[in-house]
Formats: structure tokens, C-alpha cells, sequence
């Protein structure tokens, strides 16, 4: 009796494979080269493309894949490249809802989120790499599948991305802001994290433990919150219900910022719908996909807080809205004061302490430092004083 002819399952990762799989992985052609972006060709990454395969996202790596690439001349960070011309209008990132993981209605509170992530976190990795706690043995052995997939590839807890943001600041680094409306919302969250990590966690004796069996700790909390400010995007649900979610879209929160992208989310949470990066100009092969965070009303106050990083892109915009704000031109966008103008005492106690050094002080300073996150909060004080002398020209 003949063999039935078992259909082979397309596996992404295979070069020979074309459309659907990942074409890209040994074949991308030389402009990616020439920008010099690093395609992840990683174990990690090639279990978490077969997850998203499974649910029904496959198509979205003929496109784009995950890769390293070059933000300044300086430095690599990981985003999404695409892998061929892409024409305005069309689909570049396309997920389905069910793939997408829904932390509840939106809210002024990340703690609440990083909770039901932690948990969920924990769960998953905990299941399915049950039979090795060591993170390498279980991907080396495939052991790493579904969900566990996605969030093995999470900047990790204590990794460097998580650090610069102002969460994990020494005081030192935080006084050194010159900026007291960051030091007191930092202290604020940091309060909260404390608070809820005492009620939801610390005094629950069901609270999935960490990936090594010990209990979670309060850092890990923090971790979790910076996961959700830095990752969940805000998403509308039914129309008529008309009600917001705070989703984790896999791959499409690999998606770096730039203020001048000109791509559109597009979608809603509901059953059945899909979160869409559709772009908003022609792509290249080896363009990164970025987005622009923060709904493009986000000034470096928020990124430094809720990102860990300093936004740059679009002639300093975003120092110019922390100018703006501190000359009672612009309202705070989110945290202490969200919706209003900065008081006049805020105006005058910020810069009081911005006045405490000369631009050239900082500069000098800048040189000399060594420590990320001081040399961060220096950039953000530079940054800050160079927008405001600005203004200042501009008036007389
Ligand atoms: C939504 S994630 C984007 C993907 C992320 N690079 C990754 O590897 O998972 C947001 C984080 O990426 C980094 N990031 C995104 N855009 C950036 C930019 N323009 N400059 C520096 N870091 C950026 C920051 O660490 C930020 O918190």
C-alpha cells in the first residue's frame, strides 16, 4: 500500500521556503547589508516566529523580521527590518487580536497591569520549561513553546534597557535632573510599586514564584511596570462599547520609536480583529519600522520615565515640549499635573534648579562622567536648557 502523502508543515527559518516563511533569514540582499542591520537568526527568535506562525501570523515575516539595528553611529538596538520594498498603504505588521495579551481596561495605574504580567509571566515560563530552570537548556532544548516564546524574548529582568529608565535611577542621578517634577513622579510610582507588591504579592502565598523557585521580589515588580509603560500599546475596543485596552501585541512591540515615522496602528481588541502597522510611505528593504510613542504629544520628561530613553529624532521636539511646558505654554501631557499647565511654583522651583549650573558646567561635567544613568539625566538637563535658550531668542 502506497504511503499517504503527509503535507509538510511550511516551517519558518527555512531558506528555501518563499512568500510565507522567513525569507530573510540567509537571503536578504544588500541595502540591509548596507545598513548594516543584524538579522536575529537566534534559537529564541526562530521559536518565537513558530509561535506567531501557529497564530496565524506567518505572513508578517516575508516583510519584516526582528534585527539589530544601528540608532546613532554608536550604538545597535533591536527593532524590526523590513525585508522588502513595501508600497504606502499597504500592511507591514499585521497580528491578530487572540495573539495579543490583554492586561484589562486602560488606567493611570501601571502597577495593576504589571501584576497580572508578572503572574502571567511566571506561569508560562514556569510550565513550560518545568523540567530545566536553567533559561538556555530550555531553549536549546526546544523545550521553550507557545506564549513562553514570546516572552523569553522580553528584555530581561535587570538587562541594561530597563535600568536607564528614571524607575531605576540612584538619587544621585535623579537630583542631578535638575527637574523636580520627574524626582517626585519617580518617588510617587516607586511608593505604588512598594504598596502594591505589600497587597498583591508579597501577602499572597499563591503568587507564582519566579523562574528559579525563589518568591518574587519588589525589583521584579519595578521591572514589570517598566515592561508595561515602555510596551502596552493603548487599543480601543468595540466601537460601541467604547471602552480602551492596554495590550502586548508581539512583534509589533519590537517597533522603535522615531517622531517623524509616518507609519499608522490601525485596529481594535476585539475578538476576531487585528492590530495593524500600515505604512504611511514607501519602504525600502532594510528600513527600520519604527513608530512614533506617546501619540507624538510626549515630551522627554515622559520618555526618560516611562521608556529610558532620551528622544532626539525631529529636530529635539521633544525637549522643546519640556521648554514648552516650563514657560506655561504647553499642558503636562500624563503624571503630576496631567492636563494642566505646570503652577507657576513648579515653573519657578524647576528652574531654579536647572539655573544651578551653566550649560557649560553640564558639558564640562558630561565629559568626565562615566555612569549611564548620570550621564543621562546630564543629557536631559542639556537638552532641556538648549530648548529653553531657544525660546529665549526667539523673544528678543
Ligand atoms: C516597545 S520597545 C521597542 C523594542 C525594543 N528595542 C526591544 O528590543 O524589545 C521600547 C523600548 O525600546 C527602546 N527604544 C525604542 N526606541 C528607541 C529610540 N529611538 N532610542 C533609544 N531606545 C529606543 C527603549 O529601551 C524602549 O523602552
Amino acid at each position: 500500500m502506497a504511503k499517504p502523502v503527509k503535507k509538510k508543515k511550511k516551517k519558518i527559518g527555512n531558506n528555501n521556503s518563499s512568500g510565507g516563511g522567513l525569507k530573510g533569514f540567509g537571503s536578504v540582499g544588500g541595502s540591509t547589508k548596507d545598513k548594516q542591520v543584524d538579522i536575529d537568526r537566534s534559537n529564541e527568535a526562530r521559536l518565537f516566529y513558530d509561535y506567531m506562525e501557529e497564530g496565524g501570523a506567518g505572513d508578517n515575516f516575508s516583510r519584516c523580521v526582528i534585527g539589530n539595528l544601528p540608532l546613532n553611529n554608536e550604538i545597535k538596538i533591536r527593532g524590526i527590518v523590513a525585508l522588502k520594498p513595501i508600497k504606502k498603504g499597504d500592511t507591514i505588521i499585521r497580528i491578530p487580536y487572540e495573539q495579543a495579551v490583554n492586561f484589562g481596561q486602560e488606567g493611570s495605574d501601571p502597577t495593576l497591569p504589571a501584576v497580572a504580567f508578572l503572574k502571567d509571566y511566571c506561569e508560562t515560563l514556569a510550565s513550560s520549561s518545568s523540567s530545566s530552570t536553567d533559561e538556555v537548556d530550555a531553549i536549546e532544548n526546544k523545550k521553550i513553546s507557545g506564549k513562553a516564546s514570546y516572552y523569553q524574548m522580553l528584555p530581561k529582568f535587570q538587562g541594561e534597557d530597563c535600568m536607564s529608565s528614571t524607575g531605576f535611577f540612584s538619587d544621585r542621578a535623579l537630583t542631578e535632573l535638575q527637574y523636580p517634577l520627574i524626582v517626585e513622579e519617580t518617588e510617587k510610582r516607586k511608593e505604588r510599586i512598594c504598596s502594591r507588591f505589600q497587597s498583591d504579592i508579597a501577602n499572597n502565598e499563591n503568587f507564582p514564584k519566579w523562574l528559579d523557585g525563589s518568591p518574587i521580589i519588589e525589583d521584579q515588580l519595578a521591572w514589570a511596570v517598566w515592561l508595561i509603560t515602555s510596551r502596552v500599546l493603548t487599543v480601543q475596543g468595540d466601537a460601541e462599547e467604547g471602552k480602551s485596552y492596554r495590550l502586548l501585541i508581539p512583534f509589533l512591540d519590537m517597533c522603535n520609536h522615531d517622531r517623524s515615522s509616518p507609519h499608522v496602528l490601525t485596529g481594535r481588541a476585539v475578538p476576531g480583529g487585528e492590530l495593524k502597522v500600515v505604512a504611511g510611505a514607501s519602504i525600502k528593504e532594510g528600513d527600520a519600522i519604527n513608530i512614533g510613542y506617546g501619540g507624538g504629544v510626549a515630551g522627554n520628561d515622559r520618555f526618560l520615565q516611562d521608556y529610558g530613553f532620551l528622544d532626539t529624532s525631529s529636530n529635539n521636539a521633544a525637549y522643546n515640549m519640556v521648554a514648552q511646558q516650563l514657560l506655561g505654554k504647553r499642558r503636562i501631557v500624563e503624571g503630576i499635573g496631567s492636563g494642566y499647565l505646570m503652577s507657576e511654583s513648579d515653573r519657578l522651583r524647576t528652574i531654579e534648579q536647572l539655573n544651578l549650573t551653566t550649560l557649560e558646567d553640564d558639558m564640562n561635567l558630561l565629559e568626565e562622567e562615566i555612569d549611564s544613568s548620570i550621564i543621562a539625566a546630564y543629557n536631559y538637563r542639556i537638552g532641556v536648557k538648549n530648548a529653553l535658550s531657544k525660546f529665549d531668542d526667539a523673544r528678543k
